[in-house]
């Protein structure tokens, strides 16, 4: 008989998915729509889902700020995968900064989740999120750095047209997660499990993002 462990502790980190998610001003409103249902001769319920690439939880791909970068389809998967460290910055905050990040820093844990919001706006759209200081992502590639998520629906301020923050990723080709719910989860080390799906063509794919509890060492 193997001894299994207890299993490890899960955070789920996505918004749901469903009519009246928030989304981007302007941005296709999230939509889904039953195509087939259950009925006489009609053994099946099957739904059709209109939605933006970058409706809650997501990954943008690189196409999504550099017209020809990688798609969702073609994104390397293991910056998705691995140990991660969640960050607290002060709500309020315009912009994440090193000086937010470096006091707290494990090195050697390669991915940062920083955590602004004090409670994910789930039911409105909010453009005073905290954007990113292109200077922490900078930072965060001279430490080993593959990815960074944040609980704001984008890297850099919602009238942003040069994206500084975007253009530094794609500088040093990090990997960044969008629209992470991260309300219940403290500060600390962690299993990132939030990949990308297969979309060939896409901008950018939803994903499907949890924490799982990493053995303190
Ligand atoms: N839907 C949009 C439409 C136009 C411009 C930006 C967006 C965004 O959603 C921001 C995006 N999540 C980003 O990666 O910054
Ligand atoms: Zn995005
Ligand atoms: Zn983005």
């Amino acid at each position: 008989m193997i001894a299994t462990p207890p299993p490890a502790r899960l955070w789920d980190i996505s918004q749901p998915l469903r009519p009246g998610l928030p989304v981007w001003p302007g941005d296709t409103a999230f939509g889904e729509e039953r195509t087939w249902s259950i009925q006489p001769g009609c053994p099946v319920n099957v739904s059709r889902l209109v939605m933006s690439t970058h409706s809650g939880t997501h990954a943008d791909a690189p196409l999504h700020y550099d017209a020809i970068g990688l798609t969702a389809g073609a994104l390397d998967l293991a910056p998705y995968l691995g140990p991660a460290q969640v960050i607290t910055v002060p709500p309020g905050t315009p912009f994440a900064t090193v000086d937010d990040v470096a006091p707290h820093w494990r090195p050697g844990v390669p991915r940062l989740l920083l955590h602004s919001y004090d409670r994910f706006p789930h039911e409105a759209w909010r453009s005073d999120y905290t954007a990113i200081d292109p200077a922490l992502i900078d930072w965060l590639a001279g430490q080993g750095g593959v990815l960074l998520g944040t609980d704001a629906p984008s890297l850099d301020p919602q009238d942003s047209k040069d994206l500084p923050a975007h253009t530094m990723l794609n500088r040093h080709r990090l990997a960044v997660l969008e629209g992470l719910v991260l309300d219940a989860v403290p500060d600390g080390i962690y299993e990132l499990i939030a990949l990308p799906l297969p979309l060939s063509n896409a901008d950018a794919s939803p994903v499907r993002a949890v924490l799982r509890e990493w053995p303190q060492r």
